[in-house]
This record gives structure tokens, C-alpha cells and sequence, in this order.
């Protein structure tokens, strides 16, 4: 086997410090080297229009895995959650390690919380999950669209273009901006995104050797999770646009506890379903099919 692994991966600077946290734990923990390659992807450069009108979260990934195909990379390092529920067939996800923050943070210059606001703020998020969750405890709230990266997001609050914005904790904590969070939005009340806070190796379904050279790495109890977020995410055909909110936790018990809602987009419909049970794929079915027998497919249909 060769004893370099080439790591595909998005150039933001988020996207970078992961692939660099990555590289130092192979290079820790299994005997190979490593060097990143830097790529620009279409779900990149495309910051006019959301996501879900130009082919969803996929388009953060096509470009790496056309490497992994071509052979210039070997794995590619993601946000779990910019990972399509429904991986193309030739891809596996062969380790996720351990699930840092998952919960949103609540950024402003001037509130501390959500709260705070005053009567019509202008709150920046273009998640339409975060949107929804917003306006069901704050109708009055006016939400204006935030893309782009989490620095240029951070550089636009700051330009008084909004009086807060929602950002990923996961993510501002990973580029030092621990400091910004004036207060953090969390479970049971605030669901994060499917897998927010987990960082993934995707590599090619034929490399079994090199996937099981990289277990070492893998963190069992979130990968677990992930999956129960994710076999609910596929069944609720959550393409990356639609407010589900998800989280999963390992319980001492070794069961797997996971709540999930669907909200519609001006906040006033919200189901939520909470299930506990030791197989995560059954159990993400068994809360989706609870959301979907509440009249999930309804509330989603929304947002076309
Ligand atoms: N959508 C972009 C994205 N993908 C992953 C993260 C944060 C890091 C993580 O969830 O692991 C972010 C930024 C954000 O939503 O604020």
C-alpha cells in the first residue's frame, strides 16, 4: 500500500483547519503520511441563489470526489453535515470522529440572546432550518439571507448589516472564534442540523484496505449517531434545503436516544418525534415515520 495519503478538501478556511486536524491524527495514529489537496468546488463559488435550487449540498463534494475517481486524492474530509444523506453508490464514509459542539450559536455585537432582540431585528441565516426555529419563538424577527464563510459571515455582522447572526458553534470554535458566541441555541428546544459538529473521511467503496486502515481514527458511539441522523434524513428525503433538525445522543445505557422536528418556514408549524433504541438506522426510520404519520411531508412540501 502507498504511504502517502492525499486529502482532498474545500479551501475555506473552516474546511482547511479540518483536513489539517485530520492529516495530524493520521499522521499520529496509523503509519502514513499525508498532503492535502486543495480543491474549489461548485457549491463554493456559487453564492446567488441557495443551494437547494442548484443541486443541494452534493455540489460541495462533487469536485473531491471526481479526485478520488481520478486517483489525484484518496480521501476527502467533510462536514458531516454537508454530506448528502443519499452518498453517491461508489463512496463510503469511513470514519467520523468525535462530535465537538453541536449546537447554534447566537452572534451579535449588541444582545446576548435571542431573547434580547428587540421587536423586528434583523437576524442573518440563509438555513432554512434556522429560519423556521427563529420565527417560532420570535414571529416579530426579520431574517434576512447570510451564505458565504463563516469569516465573511462574522466580517458581515460586523459591517451592521444584521443585528445577529446564526453560525454552527462547531465551526467558530474550530477557527478560534470561540469568543464571538454570545450564547448557544441547544437541544431539546433548538435542533441542530443532521451530523452538525462531526467531521468525516469519505473515501471510495473499492478501497476497503485503506478504510480499514483508518478505523483507528473512527469515534463508534458518534458514529452511531450520525447514522440514526442520517437514515432520518433519508427517509424524510431531507435534501439539504429543508428544516429538519436532528440530534442523536449515546446514552449509558448503549441505546441511542434521538429527537428530530420538521418546522415550516415562517415557524408556525413545528412536529417534533423523540424515540430511543440500540439500531440506529431502524430508530431514524421509526422517528421519521412518527414525523411523517404527524404530516411531515406537509409541512416540507413548503418549501419547494
Ligand atoms: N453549512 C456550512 C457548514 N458546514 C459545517 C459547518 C459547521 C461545522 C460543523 O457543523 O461541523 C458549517 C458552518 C455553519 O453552518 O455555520
Amino acid at each position: 500500500m502507498k504511504d502517502t495519503i492525499t486529502i482532498a478538501t474545500r479551501e475555506s478556511a473552516l474546511a482547511m483547519w479540518q483536513s489539517e486536524f485530520v492529516a495530524a491524527q493520521i499522521e499520529a495514529h496509523t503509519p502514513f503520511k499525508t498532503q492535502l489537496l486543495p480543491m474549489t468546488t461548485e457549491g463554493d463559488q456559487r453564492l446567488e441563489v441557495t443551494l437547494n435550487k442548484i443541486g443541494g449540498k452534493g455540489l460541495f463534494l462533487k469536485e473531491l470526489e471526481q479526485a478520488m475517481l481520478d486517483g489525484r486524492a484518496d480521501i476527502a474530509v467533510h462536514s458531516m453535515k454537508d454530506v448528502p444523506a443519499d452518498l453517491p453508490a461508489d463512496f463510503q464514509i469511513c470514519a467520523v470522529f468525535p462530535r465537538a459542539d453541536e449546537s447554534d450559536a447566537f452572534v451579535s455585537n449588541q444582545f446576548q440572546q435571542l431573547a434580547e432582540l428587540p421587536q423586528g431585528a434583523v437576524v442573518g441565516t440563509s438555513s432554512l432550518r434556522r429560519q423556521a426555529q427563529l420565527l417560532a419563538v420570535r414571529p416579530d424577527l426579520t431574517v434576512k439571507p447570510l451564505r458565504g464563510n463563516v469569516n465573511s459571515r462574522l466580517q458581515k455582522l460586523d459591517d451592521g448589516l444584521y443585528d445577529a447572526i446564526i453560525l454552527a458553534s462547531a465551526g467558530l470554535i474550530r477557527l478560534g472564534f470561540d469568543a464571538r458566541i454570545n450564547s448557544r441555541l441547544t437541544a431539546p428546544d433548538w435542533l441542530p442540523a443532521v451530523s452538525q459538529g462531526a467531521v468525516g473521511i469519505e473515501c471510495l467503496h473499492t478501497d476497503a484496505e485503506l478504510a480499514a486502515a483508518l478505523q483507528v481514527l473512527a469515534d463508534e458511539h458518534t458514529w452511531q449517531c450520525v447514522r440514526a441522523e442520517r437514515a432520518l434524513n433519508l427517509k424524510l428525503n431531507g435534501s439539504c434545503s429543508v428544516a429538519i433538525g436532528a440530534l442523536a445522543s449515546y446514552q449509558p445505557d448503549d441505546t441511542i436516544a434521538l429527537k428530530a422536528g420538521v418546522f415550516s418556514p415562517d415557524g408556525s408549524r413545528t412536529i417534533t418525534a423523540r424515540q430511543q433504541g440500540y439500531d440506529p438506522v431502524k430508530l431514524g426510520g421509526y422517528v421519521a415515520d412518527d414525523l411523517l404519520n404527524q404530516g411531515a411531508e406537509e409541512i416540507l412540501a413548503l418549501a419547494d
